[in-house]
């Protein structure tokens, strides 16, 4: 065989060292994707487990305790983070939240917190206030899912219906120590045998010296509430806010209107006998008002220290007197003030300055604050008359006059 010519020679010697340089290039683009790609994995993790695993799911004592974490061999300071990191975290991650949410959605945040009696009794996957996790920022979803430990709640609104219930939930959920679901979970109402577990998960996450709060007005009412409120804790807090239960009929009154045009007068649906003057109280809106009868049955499982009452006209009146009371009795600091808070004067009512997590000044929506139908005087000062012996009633178990009756 005639040896190779020069340029044969040429690219047989030339053709192994581009194919080798070509072979380390590629080898060291690979080292260097799978690097990064670890590297992108290590961090997402780490933020994953470092706050529920390490320090609060298990149990707060755990928290920080060396080689507990399942983050064994990662790096230290990811496994005991402190719950103060946590909870700053948590926190700026819940205004990213809120910040996110477009402008067009003002009608579906109302729905999660300011229709009248959103409802998780349904499902657990409502609208409460752990719902937007389709909204977490890239990265952060595991953070979301995982930062912290869901509780059963240690406080409750519950009630009265159309006493101002969810004005008092969303001032107070500008507390940083308070999370609360936005939706109502009518879990002691209409949900108790979903069981205490299905209860729970609808809460949002907590971190330590968080509270974990829910609204539903409907418990004041329901006969079993107070027992089964109790078998989950003896020790849970009650908040009742209260308001002249005329008024409060004319409103609940006002609510059923808006959803059924059709229905009879409020002046009908009060007498059962209207030459007679005799009062209907079979009908859920006079019904309510009874405060002191419901009372009685709070009472045999609640000391009334455990209760606290808020007036539903101060809560207008004054919002920032009565966040004052109420962050005393769930042991908060007084973080909620008049600052807080300015008067609208379109709306007619106190709106917050910034809503929790928002720049931005919020006022509840238009379900809240509706004009109420002209009643007949003295259908109204029938209704006072009947409601008087029991607002008295009311005010000595409460030990406060809330002055209803003049
Ligand atoms: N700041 C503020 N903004 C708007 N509305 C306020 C506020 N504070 C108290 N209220 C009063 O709250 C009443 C509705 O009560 P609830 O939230 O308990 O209603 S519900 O039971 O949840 O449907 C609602 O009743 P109506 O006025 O009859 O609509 C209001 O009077």
């Amino acid at each position: 065989m005639a040896p190779p010519g020069p340029a044969g020679a040429h690219s047989a010697s030339a053709e192994p060292l581009s194919r080798s340089i070509f072979r380390k290039f590629l080898l060291m683009l690979c080292s260097l994707l799978t690097s990064l790609y670890v590297f992108y994995c290590l961090a997402e993790r780490c933020q994953t487990l470092s706050g529920p695993v390490v320090g609060l799911s298990g149990g707060d004592e755990e928290a920080g305790a060396p080689g507990r974490g399942v983050l064994a061999g990662g790096p230290r300071e990811m496994a005991v983070w402190p719950a103060e990191g946590q909870r700053k975290r948590l926190l700026q991650l819940r205004q990213w939240r809120r910040r996110r949410r477009p402008p067009g959605r003002d009608g579906g945040e109302e729905a999660a917190w300011e229709e009248e009696t959103p409802s998780l009794a349904g499902g657990p996957g409502g609208s409460g206030a752990g719902s937007s996790v389709a909204e977490a920022p890239p990265g952060t979803l595991e953070l979301l899912l995982d930062e912290g430990s869901k509780q059963l709640p240690q406080a409750i609104i519950i009630g009265v219906k159309k006493g101002g219930t969810r004005a008092l939930l969303e001032f107070l959920r500008v507390h940083p120590d308070v999370r609360a679901v936005g939706a109502e979970p009518h879990f002691f109402d209409r949900s108790y045998d979903k069981g205490l577990a299905w209860y729970r998960d609808l809460m949002p996450r907590t971190l330590d010296g968080q509270i974990t709060m829910e609204k539903t007005p409907s418990y004041f009412v329901t006969r079993e509430a107070p027992a089964r409120i109790s078998a989950m804790s003896k020790d849970t807090k009650l908040i009742v806010v209260v308001r002249d239960p005329v008024t409060r009929a004319i409103s609940d009154y006002t609510q059923t209107l808006s959803k059924r045009p059709d229905i009879p007068t409020f002046e009908s649906l009060t007498f059962k006998n209207r030459t007679a003057g005799l009062i209907d109280t079979s009908w859920s809106a006079i019904q309510i008002g009874i405060y002191a009868k419901h009372l009685e049955h709070w009472l045999r499982h609640f000391p009334i220290g455990q209760m606290l009452f808020v007036s539903g006209e101060r809560l207008i009146s004054d919002p920032a007197g009565e966040l004052g009371r109420v962050q005393d009795f769930l042991g908060l600091k007084r973080i909620i003030t008049d600052k807080h808070f300015y008067f609208n004067k379109t709306k007619g009512f106190p709106c917050l300055k910034k809503a929790e997590g928002s720049s931005k000044p919020h006022c509840l929506g238009k379900t809240k604050g509706r004009t109420h139908p002209e009643i007949d005087r003295e259908v109204v000062q029938r209704l006072r008359d009947f409601y008087r012996p029991f607002n008295l009633k009311f005010y000595q178990m409460t030990g406060h006059d809330f002055g209803w009756d003049g």
